[in-house]
């Protein structure tokens, strides 16, 4: 299916390429290519009226049901106000035929004009109940918008927030992610609003038509010569702008990469430094002239498929007129018929314009409303069946409050759509209590490991326990509930500095333990600092919003792992951007610390981990040495190169009295490290 569509696509960019191409006139920029993201634009390119007659039912049903699901009421009165509208239309349109008839007859005009009062009075009257029925039904459309709105914006979140992580590490889900999130949230209200349109589009059509026929009923297919130069016109503009915006789009993400660069505060420095400014200026200034060359070519083009639609028109309605002409001389029809048809007509022109217009967009929308579906079926599939409120609840089981042992056994780890495994049989024990040390170079897979203790990833073989109590037989909010993670890259969350450590648990203004583990961390000298306290708002980007620096941000993040009051303390490189004397409090009070609870630590200071009360030692996702310090030391492999090149660098380093900077002063830090 795929295939077939992208073969006819391929055909039909030939074709295009035969006719000297759609986009005359632009400028080529042949580093640009097209961003798989935006492979339904390509194929709403392609798409021609016979296609969108076949699927419209089912994109209108699926708005339907939408709409029916945010709100019954709403959804109801929309439509049936719609209905009534429509037959008010009809009912006005050959009320008319009365008024004509009464005007048209013999007799003297102000005779004449009193007939026809009652028929005037009954088009007045249908015509008032008409408006005040579309007025009822736009604004029942209009309400129902922002609740398809709240209802698909939710469904995506709960999902997205839900998903196993690993669905997060997958591109291709990814991708399917930001189709979801850019064009399709924004297409579900709009397919419903287009489906409302067709409907409504269509009575007036059904209403002008029905009249028609009642009239005489070769008048109906006159309607639709009529329709023909309008729907073919409508058709064809829409697809041009379909092929422009397909060109446009990987112009549109440069340009919006390059606008990022030169307003947004995080880069203006390096902007300045590196004198970035001509290069940026001139780079957006090349796209935007690409830009405006494909659209003025659009411009020209849509303009002579107007005036060819307009040409059309005009003839099929001067033919229309000549074969009512024909009708009244031959006596087929009376003079306030036709005079009626005239204006059932027009009305049935404005109706199949509106109509037309919908159809298209309610297509286009409906197929990036499509993309949104999709997502969402695939993110649910993939949230871990035990993390669902429906899962059966008596098969899971209840991880101790606290526990004796972790026991880690045998487990591999290989993340979605990577060639190698991260984790390759590990095995490992984390008792109560215990500081236990994960050590490696870059991408021995410590991280990775520590995500599957924490119950982040599920490992692809082998199990993680609790007082032999699977990881995969408890929901996952159970594992989290019990680790605090101080992790190697967090989030500077734009809340205040209380918010920032409590995260969501209690942390209210007299909450002692947010001020303990500010102190824990050195943060309350970083919340001492602030205008504000632990009330200030940590995000430049609002009125008195504050920011720190990085190592200010890392204690927060040391205090956020230190205020959860968890059984198990994961540290990812806590201190990696801390300065030297927040890194020793930090590890003296990591040291110190357990009062009951075991810590896993990653680090790469190794004086840090000379406490631990065990060190593994990681390479290639495998447990290549285990011990504490003074055995791995002892037994001479990477544990003990590594230390001994970290303890030269730090010798080395040390400067003779004679060489100590002008001011004198030792590097006292650095000292203390090293003898730690
Ligand atoms: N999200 C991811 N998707 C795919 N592969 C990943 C992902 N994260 C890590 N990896 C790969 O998994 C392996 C282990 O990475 P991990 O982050 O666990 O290493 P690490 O020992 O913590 O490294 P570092 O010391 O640099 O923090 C690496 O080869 C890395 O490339």
């Amino acid at each position: 299916m795929g295939k077939r569509a992208d073969k006819r696509r391929e055909r039909a960019g030939e074709r295009r390429a035969r006719r000297g191409g759609s986009d005359k006139g632009a400028p080529e920029l042949p580093e640009l290519a097209t961003h798989p993201w935006y492979s339904r634009t390509g194929e709403l390119a392609e798409t021609g009226m016979r296609v969108m007659a076949r699927r419209l039912p089912s994109v209108i049903g699926q708005a339907a049901r939408l709409a029916w699901r945010a709100s019954r009421a709403d959804t109801a009165v929309t439509i049936s106000l719609n209905l009534l509208a429509g037959v008010f239309t009809a009912f006005g349109l050959l009320a008319t035929t009365g008024v004509l008839t009464a005007l048209f007859s013999a007799g003297p005009t102000p005779g004449r004009v009193r007939d026809a009062l009652p028929s005037l009075a009954l088009v007045a009257g249908a015509a008032a109940l008409r408006a005040a029925l579309q007025a009822g039904a736009g604004w029942s459309q209009a309400r129902l918008e922002p609740q398809v709105e709240r209802l698909v914006e939710l469904r995506l979140y709960e999902a997205t927030t839900m998903v196993a992580l690993a669905a997060l590490d997958d591109p291709d889900f990814l991708d399917e992610l930001k189709r979801a999130e850019t064009r399709g949230l924004t297409a579900a209200p709009r397919v419903v609003q287009h489906a409302v349109d067709v409907l409504t589009g269509a009575v007036g059509l059904v209403a002008a038509a029905g009249t028609l026929g009642v009239l005489h009923p070769l008048l109906l297919p006159l309607l639709l010569l009529t329709a023909l130069p309008e729907g073919w016109t409508s058709v064809r503009s829409a697809r041009m702008r379909y092929l422009t915006l397909l060109k446009l789009v990987e112009v549109g993400r440069r340009k919006w990469i390059l606008s990022d660069l030169m307003t947004e505060r995080r880069h203006a420095a390096e902007v300045r430094s590196f004198t970035m400014r001509p290069f940026l200026l001139e780079e957006y200034d090349r796209f935007a002239a690409y830009q405006r060359g494909v659209e003025l070519d659009l411009a020209r083009r849509q303009t002579v498929a107007k005036v060819a639609g307009d040409a059309l028109q005009g003839l099929a309605t001067g033919a229309v007129y000549v074969a009512l002409g024909l009708m009244l001389w031959k006596g087929a029809v009376p003079l306030a018929v036709a005079g009626t048809a005239v204006l059932a007509i027009r009305t049935g022109q404005t109706s199949l314009a509106n109509l037309v217009f919908a159809v298209n967009q309610c297509y286009e929308q409906g197929l990036y409303f499509g993309d949104y579906l999709t997502f969402c079926d695939t993110a649910e599939a993939r949230i871990p069946r035990r993390a669902l409120p429906s899962a059966a609840k008596e098969e899971e089981e209840v991880l101790p409050d606290d526990f004796a042992c972790i026991r880690v056994e045998d487990v591999t780890f290989t993340y979605p759509g990577a060639d190698a495994a991260s984790l390759r049989g590990i095995s490992l024990e984390l008792r109560k209590g215990e500081v236990v040390a994960l050590v490696g170079e870059n991408g021995s897979g410590k991280s990775t490991l520590s995500r599957v203790i924490a119950g982040l990833y599920d490992p692809d073989g082998g199990e993680v326990a609790w007082d032999g109590v699977p990881l995969s037989r408890v929901s996952p909010e159970q594992v989290w509930d019990r680790v605090a993670v101080i992790a190697q890259e967090y989030t500077h969350w734009p809340m205040t500095a209380r918010e920032n450590i409590a995260m969501g648990r209690g942390g209210g203004p007299a909450d002692p333990a947010v001020l303990a583990a500010a102190r824990a961390s050195g943060a309350d000298e970083v919340v001492a600092e602030l205008a504000r306290g632990y009330d200030t708002l940590l995000d430049r980007r609002f009125q008195g919003g504050a920011d720190l620096s990085g190592g200010q941000w890392q204690r927060l993040a040391v205090a956020r792992g230190f205020y959860r009051d968890a059984p198990l303390l994961i540290c990812d490189e806590p201190s990696a951007a801390l300065d030297a004397r927040a890194e020793h409090l930090l590890f003296e009070r990591i040291r110190a610390h357990t009062d009951g609870r075991t810590v896993l630590l990653i680090t790469h200071r190794l004086a840090s981990v000379r406490y631990a009360d065990r060190i593994y030692v990681l390479e290639h996702g495998r447990v290549i040495e285990e011990g504490d310090h003074a055995a791995l030391m002892a037994r001479g492999g990477l544990y003990a190169e590594l230390y001994g090149l970290q303890a030269a660098a730090y010798g080395a380093a040390d400067p003779p009295a004679a060489q100590r900077s002008p001011a004198g002063r030792p590097n006292s830090d650095r000292t203390s490290t090293v003898k730690n």
